[in-house]
């Protein structure tokens, strides 16, 4: 069956008939039914393949038509083993790819109505040239029948045969119907010609010139040679040719991967209209992964004759590790316009919902969950990091309740228009801008830290999953989503004084933070174990990676195995694909996105909306309101982290314990203390020890310490003065 044979026109009702007819053919059968027919059915002699068979009965009676049964006493699978096909065809029943189909069912009407447009001058003269041949044809013809010509043969035979009275018979039934016809045919002339004077002398002179044009194009459609049409056929050439099942199976077998034969590549729907292009689902033979395909896809572009950004083959887990989608789009991707961001405009988020992230290569848009995620961006640089971050902050900023700590580590200020609605903001490759960035996650520990207390004092029917939801988040108990976003983390991470408590800060955050509302994103341009520690790149639950180099920097933004699985950023082309990346963690299974684009004053008229809203609901804290940022120097900090590290139940704890205890919660900080330098850095804060004693072995030993009731009561003092 060749399809790029057929009538453009007829595209879109092959297609619905076809989505259609799939609900009655057998288990959602293939296009080429001749080609399934002969994979399905071996040879007289083969022995059975195996394989999967179809056991479901052939609604044609015909020996020929009948399917192959490996097994006849294999009972036919029940109604529950077999896949339902959806009632109505994806297209029919989601908004977006309606709209798609409609779109491109509109430009082929379009196409094929400008096209007759242009050559209806050409289409007038043809038929004026074929009006006098039309004429001479009706005047003839009806002469023809006047004079009943029909019968000459006959009367002929009666004068060959000498039959006379035979002859006389037909020659007096001629005579009477030739008598009747003529004065049928004066009679008809009369009304004709009167009609005519009628309709010249009462209607208007365009009429005369209608009716001129309309005898014309009569006279000249009868006047046509059978050979040529009067219509040239409108061949839509179009860009993006018919996917057909042969175009398909060439294209797989070219990838030469073993045990890929002819007629061993099945398809168990029909091809369709998928968004903006077409949609097949293969089912390739035994051992062959939709893996091996995807990995493939340059050859498989190749294999296709389609450019590269057209052609995206997806695996589909649901059925079975064999199963390939294969969508290969009109358009290439990359040469698709930039994508506006839906909420760019108008409208405002709530954080608890994913936010619009960007659209798949069929067109539809994909949306990334913050709340209870953390997020990790990858790439080269160029290639579009920094663009998708800001999509991602965007929607934050546009939730009034969420508080954003921003820090862009190269300082190119590309996150400089969330400024005026952060509560923590640095912009600046220099060693304060990243020791500021090491001391935000340093007190987002302790944040973490004091929400899980928060949250657990919290009542339990308020609270029944013990995690932050919007109905909490709306307490202002400061248990609402915190965003931090670190930009050029690997200069955060390989900072050599401070990188190393950041990135462990960063793994407590990404492991702990989740349930509590607060949310680490990650972008960097150097994803390499000392860039991006492994116990975050490891725990992190979402990961958007656009073009990487090569198989490490891969799977270290994506995941373990994600380059074995087929889920390769490598095939992205440096600049030309700025924008595309495989989304992980988002969706089912890892997807293609081309990222929504916000240019920096629609970033900051976005920015400037969170800041009117932040206002009204009176949200704004720290650094938007010019506050003199908190530092995480040892000493502020102490009293906090006395706090996390007390011995649960004891009122009264040694020196010794404490700095033990301190050490192990920040060694880079408190390693190798004593109780002197303990005591040292309580006494400014007022703190001192007083002796405590134990029973050890019996006896009892006295040691310096501290009382829990004096260190929470100063906490709190300083607490007080802070909001004060
Ligand atoms: N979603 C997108 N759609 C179209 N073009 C994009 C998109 N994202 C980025 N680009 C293009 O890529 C360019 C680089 O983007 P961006 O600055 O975000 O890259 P980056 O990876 O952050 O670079 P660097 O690592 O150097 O900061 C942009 O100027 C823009 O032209």
């Amino acid at each position: 069956m060749n399809h790029e044979n057929h009538d453009p026109n007829d595209d879109l009702f092959a297609r619905l008939e076809a989505d259609l007819n799939t609900d009655f053919s057998i288990g959602g059968e293939v296009v080429d039914l001749d080609k399934a027919r002969t994979t399905r059915r071996p040879a007289d002699d083969t022995p059975p393949a195996a394989g999967p068979v179809d056991t479901a009965p052939d609604e044609d009676d015909d020996p020929e038509e009948s399917v192959y049964v490996d097994d006849p006493d294999t009972p036919a699978p029940t109604a529950v083993e077999r896949r339902r096909e959806p009632i109505l065809p994806k297209w029919a029943s989601n908004a977006e790819q309606f709209k798609a189909a409609a779109r491109w069912a509109a430009g082929q009407a379009a196409y094929v109505t400008a096209f007759h447009a242009a050559r209806s001058p050409l289409y007038a003269a043809r038929l004026t040239a074929r009006a006098p041949r039309g004429a001479a044809r009706i005047v003839g013809g009806a002469g023809r029948w006047v004079a009943d010509s029909q019968g000459a043969p006959m009367r002929a035979v009666a004068v060959r045969k000498e039959d006379a009275e035979l002859y006389l018979r037909l020659t007096r039934q001629r005579d009477a119907k030739v008598r009747l016809r003529a004065l049928i045919a004066v009679l008809a002339g009369a009304f004709g010609i009167a009609f005519v004077a009628v309709l010249l002398v009462m209607t208007p002179g365009w009429t005369h010139l209608a009716l001129a044009a309309a005898t014309v194009a009569a006279l000249g459609w009868a006047g046509a040679p059978a050979d040529a049409p009067l219509v040239t056929r409108a061949v839509v050439k179009t860009k993006a040719p018919r996917l057909t099942s042969d175009i398909v199976e060439r294209a797989l077998l070219a990838l030469g991967i073993g045990g890929m034969g002819k007629g061993e590549i099945t398809f168990p729907a029909p091809i369709t209209r998928d968004g903006p292009g077409w949609r097949a689902d293969v089912d390739l033979p035994h051992g062959v992964t939709a893996g091996d395909i995807m990995e493939r896809r340059k050859r498989l572009a190749s294999g296709l004759r389609r450019p590269l950004g057209c052609v995206w083959p997806e695996g589909n887990a649901d059925e079975h590790e064999g199963r390939l989608v294969l969508w290969v789009g009109d358009k290439d991707l990359s040469k698709a316009e930039k994508i506006p961001w839906p909420l760019a405009q108008t409208g405002r988020h709530d954080l608890f919902k994913p936010v619009p992230f960007g659209r798949n290569p069929r067109g539809q848009w994909v949306a990334v969950p913050l709340v209870q995620h953390n997020v990790l961006f990858g790439s080269q640089p160029g290639q579009g990091k920094t663009s998708s971050v800001r999509v991602l902050a965007a929607g934050a900023a546009l939730d009034p309740t969420a508080e954003m700590w921003t820090h862009e580590l190269k300082g190119s200020g590309d996150l400089d228009p969330f400024e005026p609605i952060s509560h923590r903001f640095v912009s600046g490759i220099d060693d304060d801008s990243i020791e500021y960035a090491a001391d935000s996650l340093t007190l987002l520990r302790k944040e973490v830290m004091r929400r899980t207390g928060a949250l657990k004092k919290l009542p339990r029917d308020l609270c029944p999953d013990k995690r932050v939801t919007r109905e909490i988040a709306d307490k202002r108990i400061g248990l609402h989503p915190l965003v931090c976003i670190v930009d050029e983390c690997q200069n955060l991470f390989a900072h050599p004084k401070v990188g190393k408590q950041a990135g462990e800060n960063a793994e407590f955050i990404i492991k702990i933070g989740r349930a509590f509302g607060v949310i680490l994103i990650l972008a960097t341009q150097r994803p390499d174990k000392d860039s991006l520690p492994t116990g975050v790149s490891g725990n992190v639950s979402i990961r958007f990676c656009l073009r990487v180099a090569g198989q490490v920097e891969n799977d270290m933004i994506l995941g373990t195995s994600a380059y074995k699985n087929g889920i390769r950023a490598t095939t992205f082309r440096p600049e030309v694909d700025a924008g595309l990346g495989y989304l992980a963690g988002a969706t089912a299974t890892p997807t293609v996105v081309k990222t929504a684009y916000l240019d920096t004053p629609v970033t900051e008229a976005v920015a400037a909306r969170a800041l009117a809203m932040r206002k009204a609901a009176g949200t704004l804290t720290g650094h938007a309101l010019g506050e003199v940022p908190e530092r995480s120097d040892p000493h502020a900090t102490l009293l906090d982290d006395l706090e996390a590290v007390w011995p649960s139940g004891e009122a009264r704890v040694w020196g010794e314990t404490l700095t033990a205890a301190l050490a192990t919660l920040r060694p880079d900080t408190y390693a190798g203390w004593a109780p002197e330098q303990l005591a040292a850095a309580l006494r400014p804060l007022g703190i001192e020890p007083g002796q405590i004693g134990r029973r050890i072995d019996g006896k009892t030993v006295n040691r310096r310490g501290y009382d829990r009731d004096h260190i929470t009561t100063v906490i709190a003092e300083r607490d007080r003065n802070r909001s004060a």
